[in-house]
């Protein structure tokens, strides 16, 4: 298996190009299914996950065509109405074809999805939001077995905002009989540049992006030509690197208005960060100051940025406390943190980070996403070398991240 190996103690300098966000991609290719012709995506990120998504969708008799990063879609004559074991249990974001295929094809059975292993992750809020809206669900050996002769509108209150669950439950209202209200729904950046996709397609979806979302149904959707919205996790992952590494990097092609929270943050640890239109600067200071962080649902802190500040915090000067309140399993990183000499207890939910001066590098083992990409950057900063290991979830989330790397001075290999 792929290892990435890391030398510390360089400073980056540099720009960086910003991919398609993983979050917004998924969603969005899957919506294909509730259309007639050819979509076409332009700016979607080359992730494991685009590829298993792919595959999902080929499996179930959709056309796709790769050219670069563009991905065109025709999902004419859906032949299958299953998503079985080994297609969904690489990735969390297969649930997502639950929706359309009961809206589409009136049934629907699906294995229950994988993922990265930050908690229990349980489906039962897009499950109870399906059988409002008319489904029959059953749970028989793993698999979701659902059907409906014909979904009507309902007004359904999530008990937690739920990103995927909102999508799933978005994707099947724009088909169904009369209006579907979603109380408490998530308010995330993908969930609005979803609802853009799919009104474009000729539905009518209000309100996303704030917590009660309306969908009034139609009788069918067209095929669209659109971008995929800029990775907000893989600018937040670029923007903690430059202020690690007291450095100096824009990013270009980024959202700053989705990265408010992380900007905010980062501006904290004293450093500074500029924003011009769709770039963003981060010039890092030459003290890190210790700060306190909550992760939230948006517009709150991103937990999917969590372990990239963890690392921040460890080289801060001072104490800093970082809670997770979303997934009940994402501290995963501490050990592989303390391998290089980190100093941080875990109690409960929260994790109390001592900085230290350096890091020392180590061999240390992937555990999921997002922890793959903080042991990078903590890799980045500690002396010696780094070598990571069990990269297979790096490749699920980031586009070429250790030639992004090298091109800003790192110096970051990936040994196959
Ligand atoms: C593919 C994708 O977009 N993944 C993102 C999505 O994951 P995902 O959509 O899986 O995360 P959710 O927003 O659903 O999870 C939020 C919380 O709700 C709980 N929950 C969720 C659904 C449900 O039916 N029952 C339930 O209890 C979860 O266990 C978790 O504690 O949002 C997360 C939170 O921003 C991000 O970390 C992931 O990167
Ligand atoms: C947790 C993540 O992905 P997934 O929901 O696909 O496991 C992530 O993108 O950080």
């Amino acid at each position: 298996m792929d290892k990435i190996i890391v030398q510390g103690g360089r400073s980056l300098k540099g720009e960086v190009k910003i991919s398609g966000a993983k979050n917004a991609a998924l969603p969005i290719l899957v919506s294909s299914l509730l259309t007639q012709g050819r979509n076409i995506y332009h700016n979607v990120p080359d992730l494991k996950d685009i590829g298993s998504i792919k595959d999902l969708l080929s499996y179930l008799c959709a056309d796709i065509e790769t050219q670069g990063n563009t991905v065109a879609i025709k999902a004419d004559g859906i032949c299958k109405s299953e998503a079985p074991y080994d297609l969904v249990r690489k990735m969390r974001a297969s649930i997502l074809v639950l929706g359309p295929l009961i809206a589409r094809v009136k049934k629907a059975r699906v294995s229950l999805p994988g993922g990265c292993a930050i908690g229990a992750r349980p489906i039962n809020l897009h499950l109870k939001g399906l059988a409002r809206l008319g489904a029959s669900i059953e749970l028989k050996h793993g698999y979701v077995e659902a059907s409906a002769d014909c979904l009507k509108g309902d007004d359904i209150y999530f008990d937690i905002p739920t990103v995927t669950g909102t999508e799933n439950l978005m994707m099947a209202a724009v088909l169904a009989k009369g209006t579907t209200i979603l109380r408490n729904a998530a308010r995330e950046p993908e969930i609005t540049a979803l609802a853009n996709v799919l009104n474009k397609m000729g539905a009518d979806v209000q309100g996303a992006g704030s917590s009660v979302i309306t969908i009034n149904g139609v009788s069918s959707l067209n095929p669209v030509e659109v971008s995929i919205i800029p990775d907000r996790i893989e600018a937040g992952t670029f923007m903690v690197a430059s202020a690690l590494t007291k450095g100096d990097i824009t990013l270009k092609n980024c959202e700053p208005d989705h990265l408010r929270a992380v900007i905010n943050k980062l501006k904290l640890t004293g450093a500074e960060v500029l924003v011009s239109g769709k770039d963003i600067r981060v010039i890092g200071s030459e003290e890190i100051a210790s700060i306190d962080i909550k992760t939230m649902p948006y517009p709150g802190f991103p937990t999917d940025m969590q372990a990239q500040f963890m690392v921040l915090m460890s080289v801060a000067k001072g104490l800093s406390m970082i809670s997770e309140t979303i997934f009940e399993n994402r501290f995963i990183h501490v050990d592989e943190l303390k391998r290089l000499g980190a100093d941080i207890t875990v109690s409960g939910n929260s994790a109390i980070i001592k900085g230290i001066p350096k890091l020392s590098g180590a061999p240390v083992m992937a555990t999921d996403l997002r922890a793959s990409a903080s042991l990078i950057l903590a890799g980045l900063v500690a002396e010696g070398q780094t070598e990571i290991n069990r990269v297979y979830h790096l490749d699920r989330g980031y586009d070429a991240i250790e030639k992004k790397f090298a091109k800003l001075g790192a110096a970051v290999k990936r040994i196959k």
